[in-house]
């Protein structure tokens, strides 16, 4: 690994200044920081500080690169959402995490080996400028997204205020609930997206997907993030839409998802095998920014 140590200044009023790279992938927006070449400590208050869209730099999630902590993988990747709680995985921030430890020469690799909360994940830069990633085998199992459900099955009723929807819910790493709309520019996203959220069967919460299907190849979604509220764009939303699609028999093994931000490529080959996700992945700028310690 590369790159020399850079030390972050603590003024004698206790002020640190860090410095960052805001990117995007799709429109879901990231502050990324390099905890490699720079040293510092992150509260809940220091990342909501920073994630503030008015008083802040303003992002959906902050991405931390670390030193792995195991010989088989390159880097550790910690994501935490805008409300300050730390998460299992980010797709989004998956590809932008690989064009920023090669940007900044953190690597020569164009594939890397990445250690996040739940598992390795593998994301490659291709020679068109995408990044695919290896995102790992989705799960179906209730225990493990966790969701509250006596048996395991491709959907479920779930009562909100009083009517039921139904849902699928799979992990990618992180917890989805994904249902079907006949038109999602009229989706109820901001009015159920939070009740979803935060539904005493997700005891972890959980991130709320609402997909139209527009043929067997072709999705549109929008996603009420857990932590976050609606981004523009969620890669594992996009994986965890597109397999509840695939396991049910509705869509092919090679989807396009549409979303606000753009389109994502999804590709699963069934049960064991791992999601391949490929799309975008862009800075935006770098800084410097002052925080008071
Ligand atoms: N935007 C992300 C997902 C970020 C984490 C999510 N909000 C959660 O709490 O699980 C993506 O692109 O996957």
């Amino acid at each position: 690994m590369e790159g020399s140590t850079w030390s972050t200044q603590t003024t004698s009023g206790g002020i640190m200044k860090l410095k960052f790279t805001k990117m995007q992938g799709l429109g879901n927006d990231f502050i990324v920081l390099d905890g490699i070449r720079q040293s510092f400590s992150l509260s809940v208050e220091v990342i909501r500080q920073l994630a503030d869209r008015h008083f802040g730099i303003g992002c959906d999630q902050l991405l931390l690169v670390e030193r792995p902590t195991s010989p088989e993988v390159d880097f550790r990747y910690r994501i935490f959402n805008a409300d300050g709680s730390e998460v299992e995985q980010c797709g989004n921030g998956a590809r932008c995490f690989v064009r920023f430890v090669h940007d900044q020469g953190l690597t020569d690799k164009h594939q890397i080996r990445v250690e996040t909360a739940r598992g390795i994940i593998v994301p490659r830069l291709e020679s068109n400028g995408l990044v695919t990633v290896d995102m790992g085998a989705p799960v179906f199992e209730p225990a493990a997204i966790p969701f509250q459900a006596p048996t395991q099955s491709l959907t479920y009723p779930l009562e909100l205020n009083g009517s039921s929807i139904e849902i699928s819910a799979v992990s990618m790493g992180n917890p989805h609930a994904v249902q079907i709309i006949d038109d999602l520019d009229t989706a109820p996203v901001a009015q159920q997206g939070p009740l979803i959220e935060h539904h005493p069967r997700f005891p972890n919460r959980v991130n709320a997907g609402f997909m139209q299907i527009v043929d067997r190849s072709h999705i549109r979604l929008r996603v009420y993030e857990r932590g976050a509220g609606e981004t523009l764009a969620c890669g594992t939303g996009a994986c965890a839409a597109a397999v509840s699609g695939m396991a049910r028999g509705l869509l092919d093994a090679d989807v396009t998802v549409s979303t606000r931000g753009g389109d994502l490529r999804i590709r699963w080959q069934g049960e064991g095998h791992p999601v391949l996700m490929t799309g975008p992945a862009v800075v935006v700028f770098s800084g410097e920014i002052e925080l008071g310690a």
